[in-house]
């Protein structure tokens, strides 16, 4: 038999896991899906076979564990099972890896401790990532589990954007730096963008706005990242679904201070009740463009404070490039909300940054422009493939090591 060639991807989030399975040799999905909200009554778990229907199943889904087992029911029942000798390895997301992981690394013991070791700066998701390694391991400890970091791309990042203005001695003993997050999606989506401008990477410098529940930006300099919005934790930066981003430190001694709570309660606070969910009560954009629309204030303010945010970062990596050739938004609002892309670049015409109306409210599957015939600066709408690209890792490590 000639060797397997199927990857399994596992995208384990805080309460959710998204999952993809392909074949590596030509990128075909055979099946997809998603568990959403582990561990409440209304978890529900959306399985899609390629060229097949989507099935659901809904009802209490305890934890991450019990997660990946019920994903492996609906793959066997497609025959497509983990036991599969088709299967060449699975890749795991992993959301920090600190600065030791610059590559895709295969999993073994002292992968998993450091992993560990990173869980009180990526609390919301390292633990998952560890569960969803864990727990593939058990099925099939036979096969080499690949863990992607989203910190590996932005270890290019020099000294000066890395570092923060704190003591030098205080940061180097808690390792207390910028690592930055979301970097398969960074680099994925800098290079899409590339290929849309028919350019090779090295040629180009992209600001990438990831735009999800978690949102970052980067500066990609001939395809290299120079500077990143998230920092130490995924929590710097832009304005996100249920985070804060960027604040006066000084916001957190207060609240110790005058407002009494506790380092867990401002961190729930500022991780899960701030950003847009905190403003108004809402962390889906939809919802929040209906409610503007409706002539919410609430809605509209966050709306306001959202893109404010943004603009200064489009801003402040235009001057980190010095030249920029093109803007990319992705993921769930990048893609979807053309209010967000366009309210983004208003008034930027003087930096060469316009959207032509028709393209941005146009829709599309693949990576698309949506500037003005013409424009100096290219914008672009890219959507992000993190699953497609950790597969395209995950098998190129694992064919390597074989060979
Ligand atoms: N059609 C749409 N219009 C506006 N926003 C959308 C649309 N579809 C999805 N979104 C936004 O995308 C977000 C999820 O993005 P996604 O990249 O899937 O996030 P994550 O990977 O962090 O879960 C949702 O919270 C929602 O706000
Ligand atoms: C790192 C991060 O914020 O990831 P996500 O957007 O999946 O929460
Ligand atoms: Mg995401």
């Amino acid at each position: 038999m000639s060797s397997p060639t199927r990857v399994l991807v596992l995208n384990s989030g805080s309460s959710s896991v998204k999952y993809q399975l392909l074949d590596a040799r030509d990128s075909g999905r055979l099946a997809t899906g998603l568990v959403e909200r582990i561990g409440e009554r209304t978890s529900r778990l959306k399985h899609t076979p390629a060229g097949g229907e989507s099935r659901e199943r809904t009802g209490r889904i305890a934890d991450h564990e019990a997660a990946l087992k019920a994903v492996a029911e609906e793959l066997a029942a497609d025959g497509l099972g983990l036991d599969s000798p088709e299967l060449a390895a699975i890749g795991h997301r992993v959301v920090h890896g600190g600065l030791k992981f610059t590559e895709p690394t295969v999993v073994d013991d002292a992968v998993l401790a450091e992993i560990e070791r990173l869980v009180p700066v990526a609390p919301l998701h390292n633990p998952a990532n560890l569960t969803g390694i864990r727990t593939a391991q058990a099925l099939r400890p036979d096969l080499p589990q690949v863990a992607v970091f989203d910190t590996a791309f932005h270890t290019t990042m020099p000294e000066s954007a890395a570092r923060y203005a704190i003591d030098t001695e205080t940061a180097d003993a808690h390792r207390i730096r910028r690592y930055g997050f979301h970097g398969t999606s960074h680099a994925y989506v800098s290079r899409e963008t590339a290929k849309l401008l028919g350019r090779s990477p090295e040629e180009v410098n992209v600001i990438v706005l990831h735009l999800g529940n978690g949102a970052s930006a980067s500066a990609v300099e001939g395809g290299r990242c120079v500077d990143t919005s998230m920092g130490l934790t995924p929590l710097e930066g832009l304005v996100m679904g249920t985070r804060s981003g960027d604040m006066d430190p000084a916001v957190i001694f207060h609240l110790m201070r005058v407002g009494k709570m506790s380092a867990d309660e401002i961190d729930t606070l500022l991780n899960k009740r701030s950003g847009l969910i905190g403003l108004c009560g809402d962390n889906d954009m939809r919802e929040i463009r209906r409610r503007v629309d409706e002539g919410d204030e609430r809605a509209r303010l966050a709306f306001d404070i959202y893109i404010h945010r943004l603009k200064k970062y489009i801003g402040a990596y235009y001057a980190v490039l010095g030249r920029v050739d093109a803007i990319a938004f992705t993921a769930g609002v990048g893609e979807n909300a053309a209010a967000v892309r366009e309210a983004a670049v208003a008034g930027l015409a003087g930096l060469g940054l316009a959207v032509d109306a028709e393209r941005n409210a146009g829709r599309g599957d693949g990576p698309r422009l949506i500037s003005p015939e013409g424009a100096r600066v290219a914008v672009a709408v890219v959507p992000t493939d993190e699953e497609l690209e950790i597969a395209t890792q995950t098998y190129a490590l694992v064919g390597k090591n074989s060979r």
